[in-house]
């Protein structure tokens, strides 16, 4: 029986020091705990897109005859892109939207009810990269896997229950089918198809892929210039896909621009490669160092799906996208093996499964 995303952090505990979660809404001043600087993260300032490349990620419509090579080359040039046209009914995102607004809304005691534990996968608390620095972050967070009804008895009344959990179950659905219609698009762009991927074209997508959802709140917050709502990461997916509300936050790292903001674009969907991705595809698409930034006036909410192979599934570089004479960049690894590298290691994870080849 393989390891459900459930089970990945049983026996890997999560310490998050002088962890508590604050009431947000009753700071009126930044405190020094939640103060950035590039002491705290050597990326804080890197220089910021110049005026004349005022360049953004592309926003690709579904619909246009050449999409895959349009995505390819995003994933390419960014590891990220938007889209449009993309048949996720409109409703379901204003659902989703507003489940997440009602959900950070309750007050924190209720939250917490939900809170996630040291080894635990679900419920409410601060990301879990927090252990990795010394300032918190502004923000909170509910991650969700499978069926979310055990969490969400927790916080709400059993009345809502049916609608929120059909809420989450459709909108994972959904995401399924469009997380793989974008991977299946994009290794089209490299000349890959499902002859060349065992564990895939093998299954139905519902088969082997297995996925989280994260919901992200960064509330208004006095101070957001030394502030930080998310610190850069990449994510450890194969791709994931972000619903954020009409407030700008979320922002992208390109070693040539420095970090990009990612407007809102009203009904289109951000996409994210993430490191099995990368791997995958033998470092062709990379991996998106990407993270939030907060508002003085205006709260955030972001949904993130979270998309990669089910646990005893090894990822390892396409062999037709590795050079006749060369070596495959990266060892194979599971999404398990690899998400508690990430809980050790962090930003450092990619590198520590690339293969050091002498030349
Ligand atoms: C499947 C997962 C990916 C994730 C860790 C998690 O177990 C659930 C939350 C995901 C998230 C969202 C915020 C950023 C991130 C780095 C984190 O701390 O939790 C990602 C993790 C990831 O992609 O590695
Ligand atoms: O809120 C955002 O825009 C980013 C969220 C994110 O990066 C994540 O949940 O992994
Ligand atoms: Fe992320």
């Amino acid at each position: 029986m393989p390891t459900m995303l459930t089970d990945v952090f049983r026996g890997h505990p999560i310490h998050l020091p002088h962890f508590h979660q604050p009431d947000f809404t009753s700071l009126s001043e930044l405190p020094d705990s939640y103060t950035w600087t590039p002491k705290d993260d050597p990326l804080l300032d890197a220089a910021p897109s110049p005026p004349a490349a005022s360049e953004n990620i592309p926003l690709i419509d579904l619909n246009h005859p050449d999409a895959a090579n349009q995505i390819g080359s995003a994933c390419r040039t960014w590891g990220a892109f938007q889209i449009a046209n993309h048949g996720v009914p409109l409703e379901l995102l204003q659902g989703i939207e507003f489940l997440t607004g009602s959900l950070f809304q309750l007050p924190v005691h209720r939250k917490l009810k939900a809170a996630r534990s040291e080894t635990g996968f679900s419920g409410y608390g601060v990301a879990r990269i927090s252990s990795f620095f010394n300032k918190q972050m502004w923000s909170e967070g509910f991650t969700i896997t499978g069926s979310p009804l055990n969490d969400f008895r927790k916080l709400w009344p059993q009345h809502h229950l049916n609608n929120y959990c059909d809420i989450v179950e459709e909108y994972e659905e959904q995401m399924q089918k469009l997380a793989s219609k974008l991977m299946w698009l994009s290794l089209t762009s490299l000349g890959v198809s499902e002859e060349d991927i065992k564990w895939a074209s093998a299954n139905s997508d519902s088969d082997w892929a297995q996925s989280a959802l994260q919901l992200n709140h960064y509330p208004v917050c006095p101070e957001p210039d030394r502030a930080m709502g998310l610190a850069a990461h990449t994510d450890s997916t194969l791709l994931t896909i972000l619903h954020q509300n009409n407030t700008a936050g979320l922002q992208v790292f390109r070693d040539d621009l420095g970090w990009v903001t990612v407007p809102p674009v009203p009904d289109s969907l951000v996409v994210n490669v993430g490191d099995l991705f990368h791997i995958l595809s033998n470092g062709l698409f990379k991996s998106v160092l990407h993270r939030a930034r907060v508002n003085q006036t205006r709260s955030r909410l972001s949904v993130a799906f979270l998309w990669g192979p089910q646990s005893d599934i090894k990822i390892s570089p396409v062999p037709k996208l590795v050079s006749p004479v060369g070596s495959p960049l990266y060892r194979s690894v599971t999404w398990t093996e690899y998400l508690r590298t990430k809980a050790t290691h962090f930003n450092e994870a990619l590198s520590m499964i690339r293969n050091h080849i002498d030349e």
